[in-house]
């Protein structure tokens, strides 16, 4: 096989197959990362407690891809366990209560500390604005605006409007997540 050919192999391998693509979901407490999780994995609406550690799953959100979703804890108490599972992560998906204004820059501050950390460095973020069905929720822009997203550098990044609990918005996040690794592997 040329050594075109094998790489192309390769990315397509390691993609579609074998090795499902690392995925960190992370965000403040009550975002909706475990509903969000577990949508994508039964399409059900599974009736959450706060998650005290971690879910994970191996989900297949989008034809031919398929990702290790890991899915941590969001309380106060228990972010600085978040670093622990930085390593190898090849995207972050950021789950955002659209709804919580008070809480906006709350969740700016641990997002932009996952991201300077060195483990993180280049990883795409697609930051999903959930809860869009609440008629108090800010728009995907205001999301963005408040969280730094437009000034941010060196990175790769997108966001969507998603309600977890109707599933709306949440397979297009994962399709952009996906296309975002495909392009970070540096081949
Ligand atoms: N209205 C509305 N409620 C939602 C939505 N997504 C999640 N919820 C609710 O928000 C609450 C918290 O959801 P979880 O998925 O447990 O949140 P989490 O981010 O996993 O929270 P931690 O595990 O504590 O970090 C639950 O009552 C969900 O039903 C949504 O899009 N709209
Ligand atoms: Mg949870």
């Amino acid at each position: 096989m040329g050594l075109w050919l094998s790489k192309l192999y390769d990315v397509f391998s390691e993609f579609s197959g074998s090795t499902p693509a690392r995925i960190l979901m992370l965000g403040l407490d009550a975002a909706g990362k475990t509903t969000i999780l577990y949508k994508i994995k039964l399409n059900e609406n599974v009736h959450t407690i706060p998650t005290i550690g971690f879910n994970v799953e191996t989900v297949s959100p989008v034809k031919g891809v398929s990702f290790t979703v890991w899915d941590v804890g969001g309380q106060e108490k228990i972010r600085r366990l978040w670093q622990h599972y930085y390593q190898n992560t090849e995207g972050l998906v950021y789950i955002v209560d659209s709804n919580d204004k008070e809480r906006l820059s709350e969740a700016k501050e641990e997002l932009h500390g996952i991201l300077n950390s060195d483990e993180m460095r280049g990883v795409p973020v697609v930051v999903v604005a959930n809860k869009q069905d609440l008629p108090r929720s800010m728009s995907p822009s205001e999301v963005a605006d408040g969280l730094g997203l437009p000034k941010m550098t060196g990175r790769k990044w997108y966001i969507h409007g998603a309600c977890a609990t109707t599933g709306e918005g949440i397979f297009e996040s994962m399709k952009e997540m996906a296309n975002l690794v495909k392009n970070n592997k540096k081949y």
